[in-house]
């Protein structure tokens, strides 16, 4: 329940009449609202929200969470939307695009509930079904909006819903969606209600918001809303797009013109009037509807890069965190698999910080709770795949470290845009190969990301992660086979990624790659030829969207078929995964579609009828040079040497832990690798058994249908929420 019911007082005692405050409020529109195409001027600060047209109780809610001054994209869409008008607004990260469209939803649906029950003409009212849609790419987006409803619509007497797919109960949503005046959602699942629950009408539905509006296009979700959009029949609906780099980074969308040309615009420009307003907050104070490019990141945000070699990532990172204890960073990395694998090899070195991983392997629970926990660590470090680079709002990022390079420079933004939110400040580091340092320069440079070549003093570098991964690598297997699928994962992404000038698998060192992640050898791998990779890819996603029912059903036949046959296999010891195969799971198959391509890929393009090249044999090297024991990166806090005093002080705390006499370190290391190379020996045979016996389980696990976990969720968390009292 909201919490404006443990406060609640008769409404006399609250507040002055509705339909008097109502027809107020709608005066002060027509007199107040801005013509078209109004900004506010460049020196303008933005004013309160109590300046604003809009009823006490949002007002209080507003308050109530603290938000008193508006936003520069909050001061130059609000009044827009508050007159009715589509709007299209582009800000950076963390710039307050969340309060920028509810507040006028609230208000809409306030003034037209209201107005409906006291004149009855024919406006949305709850009995109608839906009154506002807000539409978001990802679940902890939309996690994160509805938290923003509860607080902001704690007053008003509207009914608010959250459907985001995955773990949840469908019958359990299917019993309630139809009770909501507002519901939040992915697109997969909120199109699946519309088609399967007949209590959810949203034909006379006032308001449509898209939250990263572009994100929902790149995730491949155009289909998904177009289909939504059928639905929504009220010939008097406003539609509100936001995004972050809609206009913003790889392509400047300067005014509507642009909008007609831009593909990506192009396909939501459907969605919206003609006369939609388009407003950019260019700046922390500058807001214009057309105009010059501008810096997608916040200005508050210091974004350096480094280069390394792929073997030597871990150590940068390993000596990125020792040297940032104290600060909460989030480290993207672009495979699930990876994520799992560092945050295992980090555990196991305890650098002493609180270390989590969020990706999209995660059932939908254990997401959520990475999610809160993460957000309530004053310190910590959050390994992450682009699940949680979208518009989520984790309070107070100090770092954003991006380990693995990005896809675009619009996913370098959302990422970057994880720190320095809200007016704060923050770093952001991005780890560059040689080979990839050209291109994504040029990339970010385009866009206009003022990033600054780091140069790492190879001083610094002592010490090294190696050791301990191999150590741990060769007396885990369930470790070695992370590191196994950490390397897959990751050359996949390479060979996958569309940009060929940026990411190219024949720059990468494999072997060195494989034993810097305590790998004996470098595991086998079928990749499609370059210039099928673009083939693959669509056609994977083709056929996993198109086949989902159909597989699992199929899946369940065999299952049935199976268990006639034999007893049940033993369930994996892995309890992370989300299934797959989850026909619920709309939104995951896209919104997983880096990882999902990686792991489907793999069974694409290696059937067991192709003869595959025998591993190379394991290459420690006989003596000890500087790559094979690594190197330690040791950052300042300013994230390199540029502050030489922090910077010696952490070297040297860093350097107090381990001894630094570089002699003693050789011997001690060669008779370390001595002892490993025998281990991994003998524990060569027993793990690749062991592989074999994983895979298979693996392979029958995926068809065991997911009901299972949806009943453990079942009622762990409201579907919905009455923000003030229930809809009379
Ligand atoms: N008017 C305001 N006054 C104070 N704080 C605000 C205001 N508006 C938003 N905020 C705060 O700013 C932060 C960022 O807001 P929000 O998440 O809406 O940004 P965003 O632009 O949607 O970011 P992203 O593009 O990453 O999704 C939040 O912590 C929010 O509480």
């Amino acid at each position: 329940m909201g919490r404006g019911n443990k406060r609640r007082r008769p409404k006399s005692q609250l507040w002055r009449p509705e339909a008097e405050e109502i027809s107020e409020l709608e005066r002060r529109i027509k007199e107040e609202s801005p013509k078209r195409g109004w900004h506010p001027d460049e020196s303008q600060e933005a004013p309160a929200f109590s300046s604003l047209p809009i009823s006490e109780r949002t007002l209080r809610g507003l308050e109530a969470g603290g938000f008193e001054t508006m936003k520069p994209i909050q001061h130059a869409t609000i009044p827009h939307a508050l007159a009715g008008r589509d709007v299209l607004g582009a800000a950076r990260t963390g710039s307050g695009k969340t309060i920028a469209f509810l507040v006028p939803l609230l208000e809409a649906l306030f003034r037209e509930r209201c107005v409906a029950r006291v004149r009855d003409n024919g406006r949305w009212s709850p009995e109608d079904g839906l009154g506002a849609l807000v539409l978001s790419p990802t679940r902890e987006l939309a996690m994160q909006i509805f938290e923003v409803v509860r607080v902001v619509g704690a007053m008003h007497d509207l009914s608010a819903g959250l459907v985001t797919g995955g773990a949840r109960d469908v019958a359990h949503e299917k019993a309630r969606i139809g009770r909501m005046c507002v519901v939040v959602a992915t697109p997969g699942r909120c199109l699946q209600h519309l088609e399967e629950s007949p209590g959810f009408d949203a034909s006379h539905a006032k308001i449509l918001v898209v939250d990263e509006a572009d994100r929902v296009v790149d995730m491949g979700f155009a289909p998904q809303l177009d289909a939504v959009v059928t639905y929504l029949k009220n010939p008097e609906r406003q539609t509100l797009l936001f995004s972050a780099t809609l206009a913003g980074s790889s392509s400047v969308v300067a005014s509507r013109k642009d909008l007609k040309v831009s593909p990506k615009i192009a396909q939501l420009r459907k969605l919206v009037k003609p006369s939609v307003e388009f407003l950019v907050a260019r700046t922390d104070r500058q807001v214009v509807r057309s105009g010059a490019p501008a810096a997608p990141t916040p200005g508050g945000l210091e974004q350096r890069y480094v280069v390394c070699e792929l073997d030597e990532k871990l150590d940068v990172l390993y000596s990125f965190i020792k040297a940032h204890l104290r600060a909460k960073t989030i480290v993207f990395v672009s495979a699930c698999a990876q994520a799992r694998f560092v945050l295992e090899a980090l555990r196991g070195m305890q650098p002493g910080v609180p270390l989590l991983a969020l990706h999209g392997k995660l059932n939908q629970k254990k997401r959520a709770a990475v999610y809160y926990d993460f957000s309530s660590k004053p310190h910590a470090v959050l390994l992450a795949t682009d699940v949680a680079a979208r518009g989520l709002d984790f309070p107070k990022v100090d770092w954003v470290v991006q380990l693995d390079a990005p896809e675009d420079a619009d996913a370098y933004v959302h990422r970057a845009g994880r720190a320095a939110r809200n007016d704060a400040s923050g770093d952001a580091l991005l780890v560059l190969l040689p080979s990839e340092e050209p291109r994504v320069t040029d990339l970010l440079a385009t866009a206009r990301v003022p990033v600054k070549r780091l140069a790492v003093n190879p001083e610094r570098r002592r010490f090294t992660t190696l050791g301990h991964i191999t150590a741990l690598v060769a007396s885990r297997p369930d470790v070695k086979e992370l590191a196994q699928k950490a390397f897959r994962s990751y050359v996949r992404s390479v060979v996958l990624a569309s940009d060929k000038r940026a990411f190219r698998v024949r720059d990468l060192d494999l072997d060195k790659f494989a034993a810097s992640l305590g790998l004996a050898s470098t595991p086998a791998i079928k990749l499609p030829e370059p210039d099928q990779a673009v083939a693959v890819r669509a056609e994977t996603h083709a056929k996993k969207n198109a086949n989902r029912k159909l597989a699992k059903l199929k899946a369940q036949i065999k299952e049935a078929k199976a268990a006639k046959r034999s007893p049940p296999p033993p369930k994996p010891a892995e309890t992370d995964d989300d299934d797959d195969d989850d026909d619920d799971d709309l939104l995951v198959a896209a919104e997983r579609r880096r990882d999902e391509e990686i792991e489907e890929v793999e069974e694409l393009v290696a059937p067991a009828t192709q003869k595959r090249k025998a591993p190379p044999k394991l290459k420690i090297r006989d003596g000890v040079d500087a790559k094979v024991l690594g190197k330690r990166t040791v950052f300042g806090d300013d994230g390199g040497p540029a502050l030489p005093n922090l910077g010696d002080k952490l070297a040297a705390a860093a350097a107090s832990e381990r001894p630094v006499d570089s002699s003693s370190l050789k011997a001690s290391h060669d008779d370390f690798v001595a002892r490993v190379r025998d281990r991994l020996r003998q524990s060569a045979a027993a793990d690749r058994d062991h592989e074999r016996r994983a895979r298979r389980e693996r392979k029958r696990a995926k068809l065991l249908p997911k009901e299972e976990e949806e009943e453990e969720d079942e009622g762990d968390r409201d579907v919905g929420a009455f923000l003030a009292s229930p809809p009379q």
